[in-house]
């Protein structure tokens, strides 16, 4: 049986087959923004996106995402504290089964009830693949989602669950605008770390915005209606799709803002 949220193929036992697990670069960690350095060389993050690019949302067994099409550099980003172009590949989410949990970054120990994660792969490399080996291959951006009011630019991704409720099921996704899911500042923390699901890659260059955008309980509840298992197995709730934070290992944590 594959990876997973659940007791016995859980983020404790990923190691087994997966031994980067306990490497010198893994994700998510706890932030902790006192302990930042501000780095005034940072550039500003530059993102531009096409809505043109966006393809398909699926259910993947242990999230959903939402697919672009990559095979021009139309949806980038640059800027940041990476060198060249990354292409948006896709985005998804993590989130818990109630709303005190769900986030994988943490800031000062707090934990989100989501965090939402944008995939972008370095176009010095031939393909997405490619570039998930190299230590510069991946960028991920990660955004905060916080319980407030219902996000109107989310909704549009939660109304498309309801046709990819379980495992492997996907559907068309076409013009969606993924710059509308950021918030206003682009402040930044940033550190060299990996996937944080399984193969858990030592290729992600972490860039998580400062500012969260907000979600409501209701729309909560609607990521929580999608389903880890398959039609025909017996349902389980996807929630607590999450990988805790792993020990820093010495790395620094730079800030783009004072
Ligand atoms: N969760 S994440 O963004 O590190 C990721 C992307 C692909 C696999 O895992
Ligand atoms: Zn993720």
């Amino acid at each position: 049986h594959g990876w997973g949220y659940g007791a016995h193929n859980g983020p404790e036992k990923w190691e087994e087959d997966y031994p980067v697990a306990n490497g010198p670069r893994q994700s998510p960690i706890n932030i902790v923004p006192k302990e930042a350095q501000y780095d005034s060389s940072l550039k500003p993050l530059k993102l531009r996106y096409d809505p043109s690019n966006a393809n398909g949302i699926l259910n993947n067994g242990h999230s959903f995402q939402v697919d672009f099409v990559d095979d021009e550099d139309s949806s980038t980003l640059t800027g940041g504290p990476i060198s060249g172009t990354y292409r948006l590949k896709q985005f998804h989410f993590h989130w818990g089964a109630g709303d005190d949990r769900g986030s994988e970054h943490t800031v000062n120990g707090i934990k989100f009830p989501c965090e939402l994660h944008l995939v972008h792969w370095n176009t010095s490399y031939p393909s997405f693949g490619e570039a998930a080996s190299q230590p510069d291959g991946l960028a991920v951006v990660g955004v905060f989602l916080k319980i407030g009011a219902a996000n109107p630019r989310l909704q549009k991704v939660l109304d498309a669950l309801e046709a990819i409720k379980s495992k492997g099921k996907q559907t068309t996704f076409p013009n969606f605008d993924a710059k509308t899911l950021l918030p206003a500042s682009l402040d930044y923390w940033t550190y060299d770390g990996s996937l944080t699901t399984p193969p858990l890659l030592e290729s992600v260059t972490w860039i998580v915005l400062k500012e969260p955008i907000s979600v409501s309980p209701a729309q909560m509840a609607m990521f929580r209606s999608l389903l880890f298992t398959g039609e025909e197995e017996t349902p389980c709730c996807m929630a607590d799709n999450y990988r805790p934070p792993q020990p820093l290992k010495g790395r620094q944590v730079r800030a783009s803002f004072k």
